[in-house]
């Protein structure tokens, strides 16, 4: 067996806690079936390999496009709650034991599911999930930002409304394209979140430059950045985000999938890491990627150079990072220390 092949097998073990990671993003070409089954007329294919090239994407706002379409295949509340529990048990599959879920209810109540079904069909399905698969689920509400400021009053609507606030929502946010959409017009909608008790985690710098990420950081009081790929290209930035310890959620597949990123080999995580930054490992959209965790655990360990012990570093970056408690986190980290001694013992 080569040692290759032995890093695989060692993160596949891995416990591990996903930050990134988007509810209709993660639906697998077996749940897409399943619902483009229940939905014959929509336009995503069924059959597996058919959606391997639908899902090979032009540049971001195709990708979104497609996205999109997906978003169409999710129209009752069972639906909703059949996507939540599945994506859970293709997580606790790979050891994801602990995930921070993006979930975009607005385009789910602008598509006429209730509200308060909606709600009810995600905590149903973490429930279930927790109690079956052991995989502990929280929400991070987030806006679609090119949807308009409409969008985002009905996202921090639903985020702070005590009848409809899930009790898994731990954190609020904001996605889709960048470009056209500057990030200082949400303030007033994270000051209302952060009132209510959520942690800020807002996409920036995925497809715009590092004065994304400044935006992020001053007028949404981000607590971590969901991408922040073109910090790399300001220090001070860098310096910033290490010094207040402003964890980075990296996507690496993703960033060569909606081409953000040239090449896996000119990923800014090694500068990174570098400046101090503190970075964790995620996935994003993981079947639209052709991509899952442990994969992107893979490519890091290639790009970062890192044996087992590194790995286990990286997986406990994410946990700390996390909006777990601190009881929940000690138990992870240990787990991942457990794990990774028993791995490497003679
Ligand atoms: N890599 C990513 N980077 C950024 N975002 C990503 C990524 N992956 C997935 N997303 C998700 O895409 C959504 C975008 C949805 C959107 O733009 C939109 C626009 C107009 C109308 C509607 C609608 O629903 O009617 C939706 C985001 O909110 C986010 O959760
Ligand atoms: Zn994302």
């Amino acid at each position: 067996m080569t040692a290759h092949h032995d890093l695989h097998a060692f993160i596949a073990g891995l416990p591990k806690a996903e930050l990134h990671v988007h509810h209709v993003g993660s639906a697998s070409p077996r749940i897409v079936s399943e619902l483009a089954a229940r939905h014959p007329d929509s336009k995503v294919p069924s059959d597996p390999e058919a959606l391997a090239d639908y899902f090979t994407f032009t540049d971001f706002a195709h990708f979104i496009d497609v996205y999109l379409s997906v978003v169409d295949l999710i129209r009752t509340p069972e639906d909703v709650r059949l996507l939540t529990y599945e994506v859970a048990r293709d997580m606790a599959r790979q050891q994801i034991r602990y995930a921070e879920l993006t979930i975009t209810p607005f385009s789910s109540t602008r598509r006429g599911i209730d509200e308060g079904a909606f709600m009810e069909a995600i905590e149903d399905a973490r429930t279930a999930a927790e109690a079956d698969f052991g995989t502990v689920l929280r929400w991070c509400f987030d806006i679609p930002g090119e949807a308009g400021l409409e969008s985002a009053e009905e996202t921090v609507r639903l985020a702070t409304t005590d009848k409809l606030r899930p009790e898994g929502l731990v954190s609020f946010g904001l996605g889709g394209p960048e470009i056209g959409v500057p990030r200082p017009q949400f303030k007033p909608y994270f000051d209302r979140a952060i009132a209510a008790g959520l942690h800020s985690v807002p996409h920036a710098g995925e497809t715009t430059g590092p004065e994304t990420v400044w935006d992020a950081l001053t007028d949404l009081r981000a607590e971590r950045i969901g991408h922040g790929t073109s910090s790399a290209r300001d220090p001070k930035l860098l310096a910033h985000l290490a010094e207040h310890r402003i964890p980075l959620e990296v996507c690496p597949t993703s960033n060569i999938a909606t081409r953000a990123v040239r090449t896996l080999d000119e990923h800014p995580m090694k500068e990174f890491v570098r400046a101090g930054v503190v970075v964790t490992i995620n996935s994003d959209d993981p079947p639209m990627f052709g991509t899952d965790l442990n994969n992107e655990y893979a490519v890091a360990a290639r790009l970062l150079d890192l044996d087992e012990r590194g790995l286990a570093e990286l997986a406990k970056n994410a946990v700390e990072a996390s909006f777990l408690d601190d009881t929940g986190k000690a138990k992870l980290a240990a787990d991942i220390d457990t794990y990774t001694s028993a791995w490497l013992a003679p």
